[in-house]
């Protein structure tokens, strides 16, 4: 029998649930040697705000199955063996995408710690505009499924504010503002760990995949 919870009246998936299906895949949300000072300090704030329940570290696997609740509904191919989530897909540590997210469920919020390595170069010095796309979309994203389930992004909008420095490490808070049937409206800022830089802000629209079912009775039902 699946666990399941409620959140604001949204079902979803029990966390200790999610994390116990993923919890044989490698973990590439833990700190590397590539890791910045900063990037660091962060990660050990963000820790120590999980201790009393109010925030949830997020663990990140090379394969998208691994991360979805209820993966097994999700997985309409066999095996995915060969395919990677698109910001994992580098094996050095340090040159691409290195990120970590918290959720807090309660707030319906998820951040990302995000430190843009040199493969991400657009301008020089400074991360390609579809490497922050990327990482907003994915922490957008992951809040949307934590809240809502099955969902897809529909609409993604972005306003440049300010380059990111590669090697910088920058904060990707999103939110659930809205959410209208199987529509799910959020919004993000990325901003310097100071808070005082704004890179990037956007907002989204995330589409639930199944009109009629909840999550717990597709699972229920299989
Ligand atoms: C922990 C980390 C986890 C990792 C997270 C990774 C997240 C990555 C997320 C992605 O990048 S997903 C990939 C990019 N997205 C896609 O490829 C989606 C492609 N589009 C589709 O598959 C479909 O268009 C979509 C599922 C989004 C919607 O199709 P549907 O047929 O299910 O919906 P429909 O067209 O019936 O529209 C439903 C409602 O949404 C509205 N809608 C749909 N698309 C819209 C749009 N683009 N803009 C505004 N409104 C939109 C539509 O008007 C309608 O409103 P009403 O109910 O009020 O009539």
């Amino acid at each position: 029998l699946l666990k399941t919870c409620s959140l604001h009246g949204i079902s979803t998936f029990s966390f200790q649930t999610w994390l116990s299906q993923a919890r044989q895949s490698k973990d590439y949300a833990l700190p590397n040697s590539s890791w910045s000072q900063g990037m660091m300090d962060l990660y050990s704030r963000f820790l120590e705000m999980c201790k009393d329940g109010t925030w949830k570290r997020i663990p990140s696997y090379s394969n998208s199955i691994d991360h979805i609740p209820g993966k097994a509904f999700w997985c309409v191919c066999k095996e995915r063996k060969e395919t990677r989530l698109f910001p994992r897909n580098m094996d050095t540590e340090g040159v691409g995408f290195e990120y970590a997210m918290f959720l807090n469920p309660s707030e319906k919020r998820m951040v990302c710690l995000f430190q843009p390595g040199p493969y991400l170069e657009g301008h020089p010095g400074f991360a390609h505009g579809g490497s922050t796309a990327t990482i907003i979309d994915s922490t957008i994203g992951g809040c949307a499924i934590f809240v809502a389930g099955r969902v897809m992004t529909a609409n993604l909008s972005i306003n440049y504010r300010n380059p990111i420095p590669l090697g910088s490490v920058v904060l990707v808070d999103s939110k659930v503002d809205q959410v209208e049937g199987r529509k799910v409206f959020l919004s993000c800022q990325v901003r310097s760990i100071d808070g005082q830089t704004l890179h990037a802000e956007a907002t989204a629209l995330f589409i639930r995949l199944d009109s009629t079912k909840s999550l717990q009775q597709q699972m229920s039902s299989q």
